[in-house]
């Protein structure tokens, strides 16, 4: 294939359905899909300037959301169907390029990394300015300890945050019904004729999810009036798995500060939105992240963090309690909660199971390089070791006790000077929510 291309899209406002065409050209033919996003429907009909506001959102997750369909083939060319300003064409350049950085690395695709978008000439008329800066929030939940912390901190703090979920499935659904907060949810179907690609030796890997679950969250807050979006992406997300070719290569990309400030700025220039999307977790570790956590107790019974319980087919019903992201968070938790709550959350104790042993190696920096999932940095990880080695519900644990031999003699002095809970980094936090996961302390 030489091209991908951007033929259409369209959405019923009877039914909040968006069809986005796509399709991959060369040659031999043309591979057309198409995509079907359904936005929850609001009570009254929506005023046609917030259509307006409305279509500029879509026009973006269009082009964002054709990653998926991209990655098929990754041809030379990609091709975007209008004109679009300076900060529009950044999102885009860096959704297909660092979005996509994991794919190329592991398809040794290094032009992917390379991928400028063609971009019609002429000029975008501006945007109407919608100031949605103190509206209620948006607050996306994904059925897992970050956005947990974040939900309660709004909620606490007074927000009155309305809960949104992509595709919800029983654990986000579970989720919800604990917060006991009406939430909404949207619905994304990815065309069929992907998975026959796949199944038949198409190229695949990892997409930039969040980009896309995004902008489908800033399109349902602005058809509803709400606020800011808000997100759970913590300070972690920004670093790089690793090097490759001079190009950092992130499994997390969408979820860093990066992603966030080019998305902030796509959707100020290209839908006038004045306050559309931030992460309220910017500055914490993941290792804070999980103490919060450890002082809300209504969602111990159903929190799930393990990604595959969020596969689209055959996936697990919570912890799988076997990949890098059970093992992490089990770590994350642990210090902060008597051993039987979390051992109760995960439904085992990772802690006792000498089987990890090679996969926590990892996770602390030991062997390899860290794992492409969504894990903390081997200091948290560290600093996690070090309270578990000094707390006598956990010195004993055989994990515990292997892995604090396993790490070399400097890790302790590391820990010990860490500054794991010290928020640091850059955010976009507005000024009104500057305090709000103090609500949790
Ligand atoms: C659940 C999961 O981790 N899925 C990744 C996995 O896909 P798998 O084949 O095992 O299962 P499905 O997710 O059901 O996907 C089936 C196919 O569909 C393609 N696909 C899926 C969603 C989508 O938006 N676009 C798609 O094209 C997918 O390629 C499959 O062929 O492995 C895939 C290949 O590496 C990953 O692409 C799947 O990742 C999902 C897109 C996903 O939702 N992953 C999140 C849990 C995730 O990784 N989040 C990251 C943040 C990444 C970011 O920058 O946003 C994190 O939490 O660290
Ligand atoms: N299905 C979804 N719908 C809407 N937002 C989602 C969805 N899945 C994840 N998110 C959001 O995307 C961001 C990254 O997701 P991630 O899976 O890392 O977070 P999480 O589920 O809250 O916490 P954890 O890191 O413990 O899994 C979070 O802000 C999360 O709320």
């Amino acid at each position: 294939m030489d091209a991908f291309t951007f033929p259409s899209y369209a959405i019923d406002l009877a039914t909040g359905e968006a069809l986005f065409d796509y399709a991959l050209t060369g040659p031999d033919g043309e591979q057309r899909f198409t995509e079907a996003i359904t936005l929850p429907l609001p009570a009254e009909p929506p005023s046609d300037e917030t259509v307006a506001t409305l279509g500029r959102v879509l026009e973006l997750l269009h082009v964002v959301a054709g990653v998926s369909y991209y990655k098929a083939a990754a041809p030379p060319r990609l091709v975007l169907p209008a004109p679009l300003g300076a900060a529009a064409t950044a999102l885009v350049t860096a959704v297909y390029t660092k979005g996509l950085a994991e794919y190329a690395y592991r398809n040794q695709l290094p032009h992917v990394l390379e991928l400028r978008p063609e971009v019609p000439a002429g000029e975008v008329p501006p945007p109407r300015v919608y100031d949605d800066s103190d509206r209620r929030p948006l607050s996306a939940v994904g059925g897992g300890k970050d956005s947990i912390v974040s939900l309660e901190a709004l909620r606490r703090a007074g927000f009155d945050p309305v809960p949104f979920s992509v595709n919800p499935n029983h654990v986000i659904v579970s989720v919800n019904e604990a917060s006991g907060l009406p939430a909404l949810a949207a619905r994304r179907r990815l065309d069929p004729v992907l998975f026959d690609l796949n199944a038949a030796g198409a190229r695949n890997g990892h997409i930039p999810v969040t980009a896309i679950n995004s902008l489908i969250a800033v399109a349902t807050a602005v058809l509803h009036g709400l606020g800011p979006v808000v997100m759970s992406n913590e300070r972690s997300a920004s670093d790089p798995n690793l090097i490759w070719n001079g190009h950092e290569i992130n499994h997390q990309w969408s979820k860093g500060v990066e992603a966030e400030g080019l998305l902030r700025a796509a959707l100020a220039e290209h839908a006038g939105l004045t306050e559309p999307y931030f992460s309220l977790l910017r500055s914490l570790s993941e290792l804070h992240i999980a103490r919060l956590f450890a002082t809300i107790d209504r969602y111990d019974a159903v929190v799930t963090s393990c990604n595959a319980a969020f596969k689209l087919r055959d996936a697990s019903a919570r912890w799988c309690r076997n990949c890098p992201k059970c093992r992490f968070v089990f770590l994350a938790m642990a210090p902060f909660m008597p051993r039987e709550r979390v051992v109760g959350i995960f439904g085992g104790d990772l802690l006792a199971d000498e089987a990890q042993i090679p996969g926590y190696r990892e996770l602390l920096g030991v062997d390899g390089h860290k794992p492409f999932e969504c894990v903390g940095e081997v200091e948290e990880s560290v600093v996690a070791l070090s309270l578990l080695a000094a707390q006598d519900q956990w010195r004993d644990a055989p994990v515990v006790r292997t892995l604090v031999e396993a790490v070399p003699p400097t890790a302790w002095s590391t820990a010990a000077t860490s500054d794991v809970f010290t928020p640091t980094g850059p955010h976009h936090i507005p000024t009104p929510y500057t305090k709000t996961l103090d609500s949790l302390t």
